[in-house]
């Protein structure tokens, strides 16, 4: 393919990790604590993408409740942050993502990850899952002002790693990353089976799409 490539940035949900089902588990919780209707795993998987307070958001809000208001919405963040933080630890990595990350280590690569997830969960759930030593650097939804799709977070991880934006590759599950890579101006390679508001991803607008992480290697070494 001809990437000319030094440094890969990965998506942590839906790309590296599955963390869906302890996501739809808090989320149950706390709509259970709020005397909400629940909602299928499935349901909460497309609210996934776009950081924990959207996520929350958009659980909350349904039918008569369309326009949940801020006191609603602060309980239900603090007690969706509550039982998560209980079981975030317990989501599994990807088939081969541990290994895809130890062989792109080993050939050269800079690697970060670049999540919208905020840092209190994405740092112990690195921990946990054995990925966190891979990566030079983490940057979540709240270390800089701006997230994905804002390009804010994967110009900074440039600037670090010292590397440029066009010798750099975010892979990613959503439509957030792919237009984050393109605003920050990085080759952007998508996985199909995270979490995408439950579209597939457009193919014309990636670089290259593969059907899980090893077949990263096939691309870049
Ligand atoms: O927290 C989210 O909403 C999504 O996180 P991601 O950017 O790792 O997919
Ligand atoms: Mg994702």
């Amino acid at each position: 393919m001809g990437f000319n490539v030094k440094a890969v940035m990965f998506d942590l949900d839906g790309t590296l990790v599955n963390t869906a089902p302890e996501i739809a588990y808090a989320a149950n919780q706390m709509l259970d604590a709020l005397n909400l209707p629940n909602k299928s795993q499935a349901q909460i998987a497309r609210y996934i993408g776009e950081g924990a307070q959207m996520l929350v958001k958009r659980c909350v809000a349904n039918g008569a409740l369309a326009e949940p208001d801020d006191v609603l919405l602060n309980e239900a963040q603090a007690l969706f942050f509550e039982y998560y933080a209980q079981n975030v630890t317990s989501s599994q990595p990807y088939h081969g993502a541990l290994e895809t990350l130890d062989q792109l280590k080993r050939t050269g690569f800079k690697l970060a990850c670049v999540t919208n997830k905020p840092e209190k969960f994405t740092l112990p759930l690195l921990s946990a899952t054995g990925l966190i030593d891979f990566f030079e650097m983490v940057v979540s939804g709240d270390t800089l002002p701006k997230k994905k799709p804002d390009p804010m977070q994967l110009h900074h991880i440039c600037k670090k790693l010292e590397v440029l934006e066009t010798e750099s590759m975010l892979v990613g599950d959503s439509d957030t990353d792919v237009v984050a890579a393109h605003a920050a101006g990085c080759y952007i390679v998508t996985v199909p089976y995270g979490y995408n508001q439950g579209k597939a991803i457009d193919e014309s607008m990636v670089d290259a799409t593969i059907d899980d992480l090893p077949d990263l290697l096939n691309l870049l070494t």
